[in-house]
């Protein structure tokens, strides 16, 4: 398997992050990117390959233009207000408050695009998002060129973005804009598997009224978990997408036998739905050990998880989401990746 990869993601560091009553350095760091880059090296997995660098169309395609151009210009004006420190925001409009932008008020309009204080950016953000952006292109190309399987080494990750936020470390959807990539290029159904530990709300979002792109979602229950605000087994989608979004939300301490009961329906359910191609959102921050996660997945489950999703038999695109045990988090992803050619 083929993995696409950029050096360019390691400008986004430093950032900090708003959690529960402390402002901490992030959890998504350089590091994670680069344990899963050593990872599929000493496995041998395949060739890793640089990005082709794309215009922002294709991301246009699923996010508001005006939320991707804004992305860009964040940091120059951060900068240009005199603020000190991560690009953060920290007044949002909720119900009951206008919904217009506030075009002067760099710090407002961080509120006005996002849905939590999350989505945080340093000088390097914008050039990591990007690049990002062009690592799930690049591999989805080489799908669509006849590769069975290829993996897109994102960093910043991108399921909790929507058509026009941004929030929990994730600023441009990489699995979205692959998905829809794949229908522009003439694909008529596309599958997305979050398997990621978090709800994927924005992937959701996104193609909620759509019936060409199915969304399944296995993670912690919103009851209790992050992201709070979607991912309850009673949204299945709206209009035409009615009976397309699949949510299986689960109860902390969740261990592999449950989790995987859910995934063997969610695969049936896949398969039912006959697409031309799976694209993947591989979070492994369901692993027993990450430090902002409450399931129980050990490093000899991911494996399976892999093997299970080869046996759909489909075309298949992974995206690197969430994971946030550092020193295991090569493992694990890769782990998917060798269970999927059943190595
Ligand atoms: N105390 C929980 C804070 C959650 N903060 C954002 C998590 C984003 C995960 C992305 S996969
Ligand atoms: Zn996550």
């Amino acid at each position: 398997m083929k993995t696409v990869y950029s050096p360019l993601h390691a400008g986004h560091a430093g950032q900090m992050e708003l959690v529960t009553a402390a402002i901490v350095p992030g959890f998504e760091k350089p590091s994670r990117a680069e344990f899963i880059r050593a990872r599929v090296e000493s496995e041998k997995l395949g060739p890793i390959i640089g990005l082709v660098e794309h215009d922002l169309a294709a991301a246009k395609r699923i996010h508001k233009a005006d939320y991707i151009d804004f992305l860009p210009t964040v940091w120059p004006q951060w900068t240009a207000a005199g603020f000190e420190g991560s690009a953060m925001a920290f007044t949002w409009p909720t119900r009951g408050l206008r919904g217009d932008v506030p075009p002067q008020r760099i710090d407002a309009l961080l509120g006005y695009y996002s849905f939590d204080a999350g989505a945080t950016f340093v000088e390097g953000t914008w050039a990591a998002i990007k690049s990002s952006y062009d690592v799930s292109l690049t591999a989805a190309a080489l799908v669509k060129g006849g590769e069975t399987s290829a993996f897109a080494l994102c960093r910043p990750p991108g399921h909790h973005a929507g058509a026009a936020f941004m929030g929990g470390y994730c600023f441009i959807n990489n699995a979205a804009v692959a998905a829809q990539w794949f229908l522009d290029q003439g694909a008529s159904r596309v599958s997305i598997l979050d398997v990621d530990y978090h709800h994927g709300n924005g992937t959701q979002e996104i193609f909620y009224g759509r019936g060409d792109v199915q969304v399944i979602n296995l993670h912690g229950d919103p009851m209790i978990e992050y992201p709070f605000f979607l991912g309850h087994a009673d949204e299945r989608g709206a209009g035409d997408g009615e009976g397309f979004n699949l949510n299986y939300p689960m109860p902390f301490g969740t261990g592999w036998e449950a989790w995987n009961a859910s995934l063997e329906d969610a695969c049936t359910k896949l398969a039912a739905y006959a697409p031309d191609v799976v694209v993947v959102s591989l979070g492994v921050d369901t692993f027993e050990k990450d430090p902002i996660s409450q399931f129980k997945l050990k490093s000899q489950d991911y494996p399976k998880i892999g093997r299970r999703i080869a046996r759909l038999g489909l075309p298949t695109l992974f995206v690197m989401e969430g994971g946030y045990a550092v020193e295991e988090i090569g493992i694990n992803a890769v782990g998917v990746l060798t269970g999927f050619e059943d190595r």
